[in-house]
């Protein structure tokens, strides 16, 4: 045991195979199922994208018409997983009212615990619960987001696609095509990320043969953390610190000799360039212009550069997405959630994909504490081998 190389947090570590997306650090791309994701988000609504992720192809325009309807019939919040929310202080983190909101749904779904021998439940059974989770977890962030500020909960519109319904639920007003759009983009970009640690989460508990909604919860609380999908957030709370452009030099001097982590940079796979930030910094371009707020931009800049400058790490998907939502309106402890509500896709896919071609996760680890040692006053009580020769006599 000694002598095992240690992988540290599993870098560099190959542990399975996915036909479900390709990083590719080298040439700083990214594929869904094939597609570049920039030519997704140029041109797909998100619930193509979700029906891809699951599917392995683009829909076809009745595939769309069948992925709307369905989405459309499991919009409404429901009144038990409302009041599961309820019962939570609005002091908790939203990340804590979506987690408790996924298991209540899979708690309410008898037929996924029914059996718990038969938890996992068939494909077709998983490709039913993705959907739902895909078309209840817009409702549930949005009455996350309004409860904290006070305000009753707002029905869905049958009218409005994915996007724009997501927006209305959250605002109560309808949003501008430009912000729809920009919004229909983060949502396609955050969707899959491979082997990252909340995908990775969801199939080491797949794994074991529990259920897809059990995989769900723990993924939710794998990207909670700030090292994964909580730096959206922190990049808010960075900008507020800091406050505008001409404070970035300071802040950044501060902030390394105390060690800190510059949250929105960064990345275990990129180590250039992370493949999605240019096509999230052209949207929050636009929400800037749109706006009217160069301060944003300023500010963007001008860490980005230092940062660069200082270390030598660029920005991850979370530095634009952060002030993008910021933009559009959205509480700055929503955006994680946000974040949710797009990876649902990726990581249910995973899940299924886990199922059809499963094996335990269960790595192996090298100990290191104290070698045996034997109670005080107790007799010396053989183990392992040397007590199965003693019980053989
Ligand atoms: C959608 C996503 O989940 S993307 C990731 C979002 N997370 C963040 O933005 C959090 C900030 N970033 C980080 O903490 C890291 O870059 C991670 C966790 C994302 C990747 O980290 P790892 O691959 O484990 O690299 P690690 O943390 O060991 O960093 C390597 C070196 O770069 C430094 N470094 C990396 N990122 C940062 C950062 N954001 N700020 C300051 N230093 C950093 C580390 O301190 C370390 O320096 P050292 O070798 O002198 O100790
Ligand atoms: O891949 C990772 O480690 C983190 C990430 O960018 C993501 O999950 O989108």
């Amino acid at each position: 045991m000694g002598s095992l190389e240690v992988k540290k947090g599993l870098a560099g570590v190959v542990v399975d195979e996915t036909a479900i997306s390709k990083v590719e650090p080298e040439t700083n791309s990214l594929l869904y199922r094939g597609y570049p994701v920039p030519e997704l988000a140029a041109t797909q609504p998100f619930e193509s994208v979700a029906h891809l992720l699951w599917h392995g192809e683009l829909p076809t325009e009745s595939e769309l018409i069948d992925i709307r309807t369905t989405e459309r019939q499991h919009r409404q919040l429901r009144d038990d997983v409302r009041s599961s929310i309820d019962v939570l202080p609005i002091s908790a983190h939203p990340m804590d009212d979506v987690r408790t909101a996924v298991s209540v749904i899979g708690g309410m779904d008898t037929a996924a615990d029914a059996n718990v021998m038969d938890a996992v439940g068939s494909p077709e059974e998983n490709l039913h619960r993705s959907m739902r989770l895909f078309a209840e977890l817009p409702g549930i962030v949005a009455y996350a987001q309004r409860r904290r500020r006070g305000q009753c909960p707002i029905d869905p519109r049958d009218d409005l696609d994915y996007a724009a319904n997501f927006l209305w639920m959250t605002f109560g007003t309808e949003a501008e095509d430009v912000v729809v759009d920009a919004f229909n983009r983060s949502m396609i970009l955050y969707a899959e990320h491979s082997f990252n640690a909340s995908t990775f989460t969801a199939r080491v508990i797949t794994s074991t043969l529990s259920d897809l909604y059990s995989a769900v919860v723990g993924a939710i609380g794998a990207l909670k953390g700030p090292l994964h999908g909580g730096a959206n957030e922190a990049v808010l709370h960075i900008f507020d610190e800091i406050g505008s452009a001409q404070h970035v030099r300071g802040w950044l001097d501060t902030a390394l000799e105390e060690n800190r982590k510059i949250m929105g940079f960064g990345h275990r796979v990129y180590k250039r360039r992370d493949s999605r930030v240019p096509t999230m910094k052209r949207v929050l371009d636009e929400l800037i212009e749109h706006y009217q707020r160069p301060d944003i931009a300023h500010l963007y800049d001008r860490l980005q550069s230092e940062f660069l400058l200082r270390k030598g790490i660029h920005p991850n998907l979370d530095y634009p997405s952060g002030p993008a939502y910021h933009l559009m309106g959205f509480d700055t402890l929503t955006f994680t959630p946000l974040f949710v509500a797009s990876r649902v896709t990726g990581w249910t896919a995973h899940i299924m994909e886990q199922q059809a071609a499963n094996a335990l996760i269960r790595p192996l680890s090298a100990y290191v504490g104290v070698e045996e040692r034997h109670v005080p006053g107790a007799a010396h009580t053989p183990t392992g081998d040397a007590q199965r020769q003693q019980a053989a006599g």
